[in-house]
């Protein structure tokens, strides 16, 4: 006998109804997520952020984990004045690109200004991929808890991820490839070095920056054509500019956006649940994507 397949409460899923779980409009996702669920693995693709968002925004002592960036720059074979340039660079455009007071045209200005300012001090040096995969060896537990599973699940159902950092793509693959979660299912698009008489020479083109993730810095990837019949996606992001990341897919698509919020909680709530459909306030786990997948795989 064939059983007719039972509508999702949102109110019976225990992980999105924690405290630390928002969501701005349940009946909407209520819909979403039963469309996912009819869809099943077959329908369904990732798409994610890397930095603080694959990786966990604190430790759990409280300190921040580092990004991609950072992951480089502790290569030790690098020049001096490229790391102490970068960092000063970290210290000050970081805190313009978290602060929720600056209108975002003007954010975006500043996040021009310091990706092109990083591609211009990312000259002159060798690179040594090797090297850079030592070092992740260090940073694969600055995964979310529960990655491992999270990715294991996508992987025996087949489900292929984007990753869309606006980081480091060596480094993104190398720290996914030392946590054993990086596969054939799995794309990074992210910003690579490119050599000039075996130097580094700057950034590959285009540049992606916190706010371009979108179909303009994706066409050029053979992204789309490989996921056109995947209209059911699970976005993830930390950042508002990651919304985007999924822009270029048809209209009919259904987007389920998850928000991780962590900086300047109280100032950016709302704008997070406006933006994102689900919003996880300071959650270092993957405990609701594995959630969300349970539910599909199921
Ligand atoms: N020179 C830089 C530029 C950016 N960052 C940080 O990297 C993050 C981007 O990566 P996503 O995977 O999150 O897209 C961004 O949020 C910046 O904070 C950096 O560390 N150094
Ligand atoms: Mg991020």
């Amino acid at each position: 006998m064939k059983m007719s397949p039972k509508t999702i409460r949102l109110k019976e899923l225990p992980f999105l109804n924690e405290q630390t779980c928002k969501i701005k409009n349940p009946e909407k996702l209520e819909i979403q997520l039963n469309e996912l669920v009819s869809g099943g693995p077959a329908k369904l693709q990732i798409v994610s952020d890397f930095d603080h968002t694959i990786t966990k925004q604190r430790t759990s002592n409280g300190t921040a984990c580092a990004t991609s960036f950072e992951i480089f720059s502790s290569c030790k074979s690098l020049p001096s004045n490229y790391t102490s340039e970068s960092k000063k660079l970290f210290n000050k455009y970081h805190p313009i690109e978290i602060d929720p007071s600056i209108p975002l045209k003007e954010k975006v200005n500043h996040m021009i200004e310091w990706w092109s300012k990083t591609n211009d001090i990312l000259v002159g040096f060798a690179f040594d991929g090797k090297e850079l995969d030592d070092v992740a060896i260090k940073y694969k537990d600055c995964l979310r808890d529960r990655s491992d599973e999270f990715f294991e699940i996508l992987d025996k159902l087949d489900v292929p991820v984007l990753v869309f950092s606006a980081g480091l793509g060596h480094s993104v693959e190398s720290v996914l490839k030392q946590a054993n979660v990086y596969n054939d299912r799995v794309k990074v698009i992210s910003n690579f070095l490119q050599t000039k008489d075996g130097l580094v020479n700057g950034f590959k083109h285009p540049i992606i920056h916190t706010f371009n993730k979108n179909e303009t810095v994706l066409v050029e990837s053979d992204y789309s054509s490989l996921v056109h019949d995947r209209d059911n996606i699970i976005l993830m992001g930390d950042s508002l500019g990651d919304a985007d990341m999924a822009n270029g897919v048809p209209s009919s698509s259904n987007i389920v956006k998850i928000g991780f919020l962590f900086h300047h909680v109280n100032e950016n709530l709302e704008k997070y649940m406006d933006t994102f459909d689900i919003v996880l306030i300071d959650d270092q786990t993957m405990n609701v994507p594995i959630g969300l997948l349970n539910l599909i795989k199921n």
